[in-house]
């Protein structure tokens, strides 16, 4: 059980939140400087608070705000070097934060599937406590990776529902134009993401062999792919992930437009 307080209960804060309560296992302090904010997680957690020195009690400390407060956040928290900083924030670095705080700093880019325990996440600092990687791991699935590799996983697994978001609407739309009712063709172009996604985790063949294995042959699937293929899509997503990639490098200061 861990005693963790979120900052920041927006979008990906009050994810965080949910996804954490869905166990049971920890204490959760929620804290916002909006109250209308507070009283939607409020069934998710122990504790929601606009004092920013509650929030700073927690052994694990996730500050969930937009990257240019990030920083003036921690300023004010003054954490102990028995407890840990973990900063979400796009574009922020270790470096940027380490001379703010006693605490132990970790930087996590998670994603908004935290709330149903699904969250794809990347983890990068010097410690990674095991306080938050209970945490982690009670949301979804991390990796730790190098700090370099951030503003990559900002793109791919942060950024990435978005894009993924993108795409089964494109299926659901075209099965609409096709006959199908709004709501079904919601079901089962979600169903077919997921299960395609749980699909290529569980299995040992590659996606190649995966994709071989749905295409009959002479069947309808083999006719879809020769589309896919003779497209760009696959550029497109790479130009939207190298697209996020490059705004998280300005943001961190390190591209032409701060
Ligand atoms: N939205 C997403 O899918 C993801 C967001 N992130 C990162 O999460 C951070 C937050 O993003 P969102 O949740 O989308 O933003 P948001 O705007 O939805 O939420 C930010 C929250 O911070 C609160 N806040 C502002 N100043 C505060 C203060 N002084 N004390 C306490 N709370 C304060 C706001 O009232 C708001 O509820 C950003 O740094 C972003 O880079 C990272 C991965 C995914
Ligand atoms: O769009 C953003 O800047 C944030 C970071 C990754 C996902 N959302």
């Amino acid at each position: 059980m861990v005693h963790v307080s979120v900052i920041g209960c927006g979008n990906m804060g009050s994810a965080l939140i949910r996804g954490l309560s869905r166990t049971g296992n920890h204490t959760i302090t929620a804290c916002d400087v909006d109250e209308e904010v507070l009283d939607e997680v409020e069934p998710y957690c122990e504790t929601t608070t606009t004092d920013l020195a509650e929030a700073a009690e927690a052994t694990v400390v996730f500050v969930v705000v937009k990257p240019d407060l990030t920083a003036g956040i921690v300023d004010d928290l003054d954490l102990s070097a028995e407890q840990t900083l973990v900063s979400i924030a796009a574009g922020v670095s270790t470096d940027a934060l380490e001379p703010r705080t006693d605490a132990t700093v970790v930087r996590v880019m998670p994603n908004l599937a935290a709330a149903t325990g699904d969250m794809a996440a990347a983890v990068a600092g010097d410690e990674i406590t095991d306080e938050v990687a209970e945490l982690l791991d009670d949301a979804g699935v991390f990796v730790e990776i190098d700090e370099a590799q951030m503003h990559t996983s900002t793109a791919v697994n942060g950024s990435g529902p978005a894009f993924v978001f993108y795409l089964i609407k494109a299926m659901m739309d075209a099965g609409v134009e096709s006959g199908l009712n709004p709501d079904e063709a919601k079901v089962l172009a979600a169903q077919t993401f997921k299960g395609a996604a749980e699909t290529v985790i569980q299995s040992e063949e590659s996606i190649d062999q995966l994709i071989d294995d749905v295409c009959s042959p002479k069947g309808t699937t083999i006719e879809g792919m020769k589309v896919l293929r003779e497209s760009t899509a696959d550029e497109a997503v790479a130009e939207a992930v190298f697209a996020a990639e490059r705004r998280s490098e300005e943001l961190a200061g390190e591209g032409d437009d701060e």
